[in-house]
């Protein structure tokens, strides 16, 4: 049997759903929309897991789920060397959102990522303590500022609501997803930086181990693996 993991619920579910239906394969919830069983028709041996967006990577890096729809964001950030388990089958064309650095709209003297590394070199001796940037892709933004060589911050763990943590001031800067620029916006906060940290969509992947069992329904897909 193989098992696809899909998010259990929002427009990510609804989107995976509509994708596997273009492909013949229907994909549907059993019972309420609080029950997480599902079913699968159109497709022999495949049985559908509802999960939490989150926990798909580290589901499909155990085999405990063969294939599994998930945001590149969420593999990225959730297994070092995410490559050695997990394969990277199909990007799906919705779920793009960029993880972007930002700080607030007022640093004026703050446009990329030098400034904002001075800033942050200065801010430990006028406060006492690093400046706080507040996320949850704790890996991705710690690597990604040690290639810039940005050293003087410290993590702020912040799983929801993160771009509020700077009125809040539980910290200076956030590291979040964004999509539409609305909660930015609404928060009185600038992206930094010309490229985002990482650009992440909805894709299908499978454990890399199970490749060999899921060809031939990746076949009836009509997505190479
Ligand atoms: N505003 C957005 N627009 C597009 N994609 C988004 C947006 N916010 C989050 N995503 C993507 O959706 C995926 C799931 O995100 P997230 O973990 O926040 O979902 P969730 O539904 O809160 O998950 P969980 O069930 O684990 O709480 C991620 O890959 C993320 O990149
Ligand atoms: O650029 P936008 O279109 O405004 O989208 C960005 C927001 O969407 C996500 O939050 P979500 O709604 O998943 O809630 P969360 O804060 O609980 O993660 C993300 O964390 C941002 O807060």
């Amino acid at each position: 049997m193989i098992r696809l993991g899909v998010p259990s619920k929002g427009r990510l579910m609804e989107q995976t759903f509509d994708w596997f239906a273009a492909r013949g394969v229907t994909l549907s919830r059993s019972g309420s929309d609080r029950e997480y069983a599902g079913q699968v028709q159109g497709a022999e041996g495949v049985s559908l897991v509802l999960l939490s967006a989150g926990e798909i990577p580290r589901e499909l890096a155990a085999g405990r789920i063969e294939l599994g729809v998930t945001g590149t964001d969420l593999v990225r950030e959730k297994l070092a060397g995410w490559r050695s388990d997990v394969a990277e089958i199909a990007p799906m064309g919705f779920g793009h959102a960029d993880l972007i650095l930002a700080v607030p709209e007022c640093w004026r003297d703050c446009e990329d990522l030098d400034d904002f590394a001075s800033i942050a070199r200065d801010f430990r001796a006028a406060h006492g303590f690093r400046l706080r940037i507040a996320t949850k892709y704790h890996r991705l933004v710690r690597a990604w500022l040690a290639h810039h060589e940005v050293a003087d911050y410290q993590l702020v763990d912040s799983q929801g609501a993160t771009e509020g943590t700077v009125a809040n001031q539980t910290a200076e800067a956030v590291a979040d997803i964004t999509s539409s620029g609305e909660t930015l916006r609404a928060n009185n906060l600038k992206i930094l930086g010309a490229e985002p940290i990482l650009q992440s969509q909805a894709t299908l992947f499978a454990h890399r181990a199970a490749l060999g069992d899921v060809r031939p329904f990746l076949a009836q897909l009509g997505v190479a693996s």
